[in-house]
């Protein structure tokens, strides 16, 4: 089936612009040109060590080659060309570009950028985000380890007081890297003034040994991320000079003042940044599940429908493509949503690094602790779905779907847990319906405005407004609901804090749907502003099955049979128009087969040549008889016919 619409044109739509998404095409053919850059053998034959070495042998390449490949200056070619080269399973770089460089940027004066900015882009030091506990990662007001100011030297003394205060989980920490940006306590005077950032080094340069009161290491396997050295750091009265506070914010004088952030949380930037990232990274992830099912969907023959003669492609199955296509909606949406929130958080970090102004910050916090929470819960999903889709060879490792899946779903602990973080949204709208109530409408921000509006009488809905008309009404009245909920506990007389934890589901239902019409409405916007007819006109399609999808989705009007009926035969009419499409849409994303890592993914779509000679390249197979079979398994054999 021809798609009715260019592959390359959707490319510039998915990547933001024509020039990024051919250098893209051109940025993979480079890395195809050059054997170094690839994986030596499958991955998922190698055990956890070969893996962390095969990583770091592919980083060394990769850094050798990089000058020739892109302009190093250039975020996003920079951003393809690693996830080509070393994949999603982490690498000692992993955290250095995700979390340390931004963290150094927004966190540091400009005299600390010039003492470790261009050292760590050159790639001179390797950093990662140390911030969470053994004991703590979600509460940050009860992380515990320590950074005491002693004036008389100048320098804080970091400590680990106790076990729960070992730093435990940053990524790229326990054997890769040197430096870290380090989230303690700050004490000055027996007082303690909460979390901030300082720069510790932890290992020697020219030895990469642990400095003399470091304690690091790697926390073991885990479900993803086995490329990556997650690690454990703890401190024994470790001292480091005042100048390593990051202090573009708060800063400390010699003689211990302090003086404080225009932002209690202002240091959290490195957080805020990452889950403005997330959607995006999300996206792809899904997307690369998605392209791997739907290639083998359209290859993989299995049962008949009308034609006797000949089995049918799995892929014209109604139920397949009901498992599917919602996920490649959602995909696209959640790459529009990216744009969105990347932007925001580059504006917020211009506002304030340059000219103070916090103000940006509510609104995108607020945001990105909803989007975060429902695209990865949401991704997760699909991937699962992806993968149960492929039947057997799914559940295979040569089809690379339960890593991409190990990997995604991570998302939805890291960077604050999606609980956690649904909370936080819902802090934000029970503010907004306060407002509301205390007659101060005006002060509503454009994401919440909605929330004032009067109910609409429910006519009969007839164009895509009306279906999403419904949506906005549905997440407002639970809003709405969940506030007078907790409001009138308060009212009775019940603490605050725990009349929230008693209304805590429904609050988290509120963010989730408020989170979900945001999606909602960011991707028909962005769909509306396409001026290429063809793919305005297959997007449509997509939004068609996204709106009718979250609609079902989220039990709307399941008492009004008629138009319950009429969202189901909405839906399934999209699935319908959208197959001569499904695999062209997915296409578009343009992951070449070295990035997707997966033998039911490939191109050439000779899924059992591929897999057969995957398997036969099995460490198992190497002999025909295993030396655990000479060992144990004859003897018994042998031993039982006595
Ligand atoms: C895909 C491939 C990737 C591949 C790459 C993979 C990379 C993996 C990287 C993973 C890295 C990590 O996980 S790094 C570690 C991540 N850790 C986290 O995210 C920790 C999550 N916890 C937190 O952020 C915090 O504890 C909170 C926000 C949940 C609670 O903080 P709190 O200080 O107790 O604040 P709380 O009392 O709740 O709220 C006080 C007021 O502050 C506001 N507030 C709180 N935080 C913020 C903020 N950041 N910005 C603005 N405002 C804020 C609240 O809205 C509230 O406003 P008002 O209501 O009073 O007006
Ligand atoms: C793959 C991966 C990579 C990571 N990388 C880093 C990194 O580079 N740097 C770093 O500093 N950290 C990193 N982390 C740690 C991560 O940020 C934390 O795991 C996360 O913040 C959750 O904290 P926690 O694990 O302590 O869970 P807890 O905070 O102990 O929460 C456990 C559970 O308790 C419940 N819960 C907790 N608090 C509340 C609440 N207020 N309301 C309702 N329910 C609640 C939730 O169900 C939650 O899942 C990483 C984690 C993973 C999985």
């Amino acid at each position: 089936m021809t798609a009715t619409f260019d592959t390359d044109r959707m490319a510039a739509v998915i990547y933001g612009s024509e020039k990024l998404a051919s250098r893209r095409r051109e940025i993979s053919a480079a890395v195809s040109r050059i054997p170094e850059l690839h994986d030596s053998r499958p991955l998922p034959f190698m055990d956890r060590l070969e893996k962390v070495t095969e990583m770091t042998r592919k980083l060394a390449a990769l850094n050798k080659h990089l000058p020739d490949i892109i302009d190093p200056n250039d975020y996003e070619e920079g951003l393809h060309l690693y996830h080509e080269v070393m994949g999603m399973e982490g690498h000692p770089l992993a955290l250095h570009e995700v979390m340390f460089i931004p963290g150094l940027i927004g966190q540091g004066s400009d005299e600390q950028y010039e003492k470790w900015l261009g050292r760590a882009r050159r790639r001179e030091i390797i950093g990662c985000y140390a911030q969470t506990e053994l004991g703590h990662g979600s509460n940050l007001r009860s992380l515990e380890t320590t950074a005491s100011y002693d004036p008389s030297t100048r320098e804080f003394i970091i400590h680990t007081p106790q076990i729960t205060a070992l730093k435990w989980w940053p990524g790229a920490l326990g054997k890769s890297s040197n430096y870290a940006i380090v989230v303690a306590n700050l004490i000055i005077r027996d007082r303690n003034l909460g979390p901030h950032p300082f720069m510790v080094q932890l290992r020697d340069e020219e030895t990469h040994r642990p400095l003399q009161g470091i304690t690091v290491g790697d926390i073991g396997p885990k479900m993803a991320f086995n490329g990556g050295d997650n690690g454990f750091l703890g401190f024994d009265n470790y001292r480091i000079p005042l100048g390593n506070l990051l202090n573009r914010h708060a800063r400390v004088e010699e003689d211990g003042i302090y003086v404080k952030p225009p932002h209690a949380k202002v240091g959290h930037s490195a957080m805020i940044r990452v889950r403005s990232h997330m959607a995006t990274g999300q996206a792809w992830l899904l997307a690369h599940s998605l392209i791997i099912a739907v290639r083998y969907s359209a290859v993989r023959r299995q049962g008949f429908l009308e034609d006797k003669t000949r089995e049918v492609k799995i892929l014209d199955y109604q139920t397949q493509q009901y498992r599917l296509f919602p996920s490649i909606a959602r995909a696209y949406a959640f790459i529009f949503c990216g744009f969105e929130t990347i932007r925001l958080y580059d504006q917020l970090i211009l506002d304030v690094n340059k000219h103070g102004n916090t103000s940006g910050m509510a609104d995108l916090h607020a945001l990105t602790s909803g989007l975060k929470s429902v695209v990865t819960y949401q991704t997760g999903e699909g991937i699962e779905q992806a993968r149960m889709a492929c039947g057997g060879h799914g559940y295979s490792m040569a089809s690379y779907i339960s890593e991409i899946y190990g990997v995604a779903i991570g998302g939805c602990t890291y960077e604050g847990e999606n609980m956690v973080m649904l909370l936080q949204l819902a802090r934000y709208l029970v503010k907004s319906v306060e407002l509301i109530k205390n007659g101060k409408s005006k002060e509503l921000g454009p994401m919440v405005a909605y929330l004032a509006e009067p109910d609409t009488q429910e006519k009969t809905p007839l164009e895509l407004k009306d279906y999403v008309k419904l949506f906005q009404m549905m997440s407002k009245r639970q809003s709405w609901k969940a506030t007078e909920r907790y409001l009138k506990l308060v009212e009775g007389g019940v603490s605050r804090d725990v009349a929230w934890n008693k209304t805590a589901v429904e609050l988290t239902r509120a963010s989730r749907l408020h989170t979900r019409l945001y999606i909602m409405e960011t991707f028909i916007r962005r769909v509306s502003s396409i001026e290429d007819m063809n793919l305005r006109m297959v997007l449509r399609d997509l939004v068609n099955v996204h709106v009718n999808y979250e609609l079902l989705d989220c039990g709307i009007y399941l008492h009004d049979v008629s138009l319950l009926d009429s969202i189901k035969n909405q839906l399934y009419s999209s699935l319908h128009s959208l197959r001569p499409n499904a695999l062209s849409l997915l296409d578009s994303f343009q992951f070449s087969d070295i990035q997707l890592r997966s033998v039911l993914g490939r191109r050439d779509g000779h899924v059992y040549e591929n897999l057969f000679e995957w398997a036969k390249s099995s460490p198992l197979n190497v002999s025909d008889v295993l030396p655990s079979v000479d060992r144990y398994l004859r003897p018994m054999m042998e031993k039982a016919k006595l």
